[in-house]
């Protein structure tokens, strides 16, 4: 041990170390900030850190830091955003609570959408078994041909009036272990515990390279697959108008089992509680109104396209 620290005492040593701990952590926190001031970190991503580990250089990090770090948001600006968000200034992003929490996630969603992130070009619609995410999703296909739809890969079996690469890519086990072995697929999930689910990561590239929007009509595993490789995403949740009106669509549409009906329903209301995880929330109550609410979170709020 060197000579300086056998003499030190305790309170010293600790001190000493305290200040290390504390240069290392100013350290990281610029390093974060730095980061997507150049663009090479998405806000969003820093917050998913934030909000998941509290301790982390991003957690740490004081709102306005955050929020100065982003291209054109100076002081000034930061301030008034953080008033109508109400936010103090003083906050770090991992002592937020969950509504502050989910108004700052939403205003940065909605910056980057406005200010020419991929964002308003990858959106996910995610929810529920039966809330009507594929009925959504296919209006969105029948109305807005600007849009384009990812077209999944899945190892279930074609049911009646599915199109090969329309409805889906129909694929073996064997075919699916090899797209995921390739890196092919940008996310994929099992879904209700029963067949395998994944979106091609090629033609989504190109879309978004080619300045197109694309909607992926997934599951919630996969919204935090895509979340988690492309953080700039927008994640759209579609709830149902009521609980009882979920069950309704559920039965009504008569493709499950009542043992099945039942599984979905348990793992629904654990699914519904993930909602805090995304951008924005649409209610289905009518098919046409949400597609439509959908469409405009595509849309750039300044006329860029
Ligand atoms: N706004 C709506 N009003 C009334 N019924 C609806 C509405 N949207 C969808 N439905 C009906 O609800 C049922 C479930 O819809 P859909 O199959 O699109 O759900 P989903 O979310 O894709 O389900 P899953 O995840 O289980 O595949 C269907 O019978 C559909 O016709
Ligand atoms: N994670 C993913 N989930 C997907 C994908 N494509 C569809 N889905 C979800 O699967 C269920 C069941 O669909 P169904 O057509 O068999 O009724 C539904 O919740 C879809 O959203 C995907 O590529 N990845």
């Amino acid at each position: 041990m060197p000579e300086s620290v056998k003499r030190s005492t305790p309170p010293e040593v600790d001190r000493v170390a305290a200040s290390r701990a504390a240069v290392a952590a100013r350290r990281a926190r610029a390093a974060v900030k730095a980061s997507v001031a150049a663009g090479e970190r998405s806000p969003l991503d820093v917050l998913r850190v934030a909000f998941e580990d509290a301790e982390s250089a991003e957690g740490r990090l004081r709102v306005t830091e955050f929020l100065t770090s982003i291209p054109a948001i100076g002081v000034t600006k930061s301030a008034r955003i953080l008033e109508d968000l109400e936010i103090s200034t003083a906050k770090r992003l991992g002592g937020l609570g969950r509504l502050q929490r989910r108004r700052l996630r939403e205003f940065v969603a909605a910056w980057i959408a406005a200010h020419g992130g991929t964002g308003d070009r990858l959106v996910v619609l995610a929810g529920p078994t039966a809330v009507g995410k594929g009925t959504v999703a296919s209006y969105i296909r029948r109305h807005h041909p600007e849009v384009r739809l990812s077209v999944s890969a899945t190892t279930r079996s074609p049911r009646p009036g599915e199109v090969e690469g329309e409805s889906y890519y129909f694929v073996d086990d064997a075919e699916f272990d090899r797209l995921i072995d390739s890196g092919e697929l940008l996310e994929w999930a099992t879904v209700h515990n029963a067949n395998r689910y994944g979106t091609p990561r090629g033609p989504v590239e190109a879309a978004i390279a080619a300045g197109d929007s694309v909607l992926l009509e997934i599951d919630i595993q996969g919204a935090r697959a895509v979340r988690r490789a492309m953080p700039e995403a927008t994640l759209v949740f579609l709830l149902p108008p009521t609980w009882d009106e979920l069950v309704r669509r559920l039965v009504g549409r008569g493709t499950e089992s009542p043992a099945e009906q039942q599984r979905r329903l348990e793992t629904a209301k654990v699914e519904l509680a993930a909602v805090d995880e995304f951008d924005h929330e649409v209610v289905n109550h009518d098919v046409p109104e949400a597609a439509q609410k959908v469409v405009d979170l595509m849309r750039p709020r300044s006329g860029r396209r």
